[in-house]
């Protein structure tokens, strides 16, 4: 990775935050990387100690400065944030729910931008979409895929109005997709499977239904139907999670739901 500034400053150095410096790290950066958490784990403190990081330093102005606390934290520390921002910072924030302008309001800066990334990032294996204010200058922006590369794969630019569906979609979405892991290893066991096989079983077979789709050029509907035997077994129960349409419109429901708290926390 090139360096995408000296100054690089994290607030939160939480699940999503130290996924980024982790990259970062190991990736090569050059600059100096300064992390502010109240309550710093131990991997944090791990890099500190190896001179990876510096952990609470007095603030400054950043180059840039990413932002992943909670969206609510965000509100009650937005005034003391304003330390880390001088007239050349740039501003990224992971944060759910909190809009550019909240952030160019909250942080004092119109150079703001929006990231929505997700927790396959911890392992390299996510999928962020990155979100920018029109006057955004390309340097920024490929700055900020720089960045946000150590996560995974990198969409974007995207317009705000569509923030919300992305975080249903992909922020959530491995929520949904572990949530599928749970229940069908649940009905398992309801059919004799003891509890530890039907989770094996279950977490290999939604692992190697997400790499076989990844792997091919297929749309996912062909990859279920070279599962559904005419007539066979996979049929009888797919017959009952499509019935009057139920899978369907229960994944739009909950993505209605998403995207509704989503607008909610924004105060849309
Ligand atoms: N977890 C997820 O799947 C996703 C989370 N996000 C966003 O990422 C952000 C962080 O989420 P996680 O990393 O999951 O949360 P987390 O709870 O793991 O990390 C938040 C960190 O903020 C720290 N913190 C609290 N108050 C602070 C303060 N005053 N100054 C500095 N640090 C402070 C906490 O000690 C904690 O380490 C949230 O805004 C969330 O909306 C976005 C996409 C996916
Ligand atoms: O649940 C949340 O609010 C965050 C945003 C996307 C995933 N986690």
């Amino acid at each position: 990775m090139t360096r995408p500034d000296a100054g690089l400053t994290l607030v939160g150095g939480g699940r999503m935050g130290s996924a980024l410096a982790g990259g970062w790290i190991q990736s090569g950066y050059e600059g100096q990387i300064a992390v502010h958490d109240p309550k710093p784990s131990d991997q944090l403190k791990a890099w500190e100690a190896n001179g990876k990081i510096r952990l609470n330093p007095a603030p400054s102005p950043a180059a840039t400065l990413v932002v992943a606390v909670k969206p609510q934290v965000f509100g009650t520390i937005s005034d003391e944030l304003k330390a880390f921002v001088g007239p050349d910072t740039l501003v990224l924030s992971i944060m759910a729910g909190i809009t550019l302008d909240g952030l160019a309001t909250g942080l004092g800066t119109p150079r703001v931008a929006r990231a929505m990334p997700n927790t396959p990032g911890l392992i390299g294996k996510g999928m962020t979409l990155l979100c920018l204010p029109q006057t955004a200058s390309a340097d920024d922006a490929n700055a900020l895929h720089k960045l946000l590369s150590p996560l995974g794969d990198v969409e974007g630019p995207i317009t705000e109005d569509k923030i919300s569906a992305a975080t249903a979609i992909s922020g959530c979405g491995p929520a949904y997709g572990f949530l599928l892991a749970e229940v069908m290893a649940a009905a398992g066991v309801a059919h004799g499977l003891d509890a530890d096989m039907a989770l094996r079983l279950a977490r290999k077979t939604v692992e190697g239904a997400g790499a076989l789709m990844m792997s091919s050029d297929e749309p996912p509907s062909t990859l279920r139907e070279n599962v559904t035997s005419p007539g066979g077994v996979t049929k009888a129960a797919l017959d009952v999670l499509m019935r009057d349409g139920a899978m369907p419109s229960l994944m739009e429901e909950a993505v209605a739901a998403a995207v509704r708290r989503d607008r909610e926390l924004s105060g849309e």
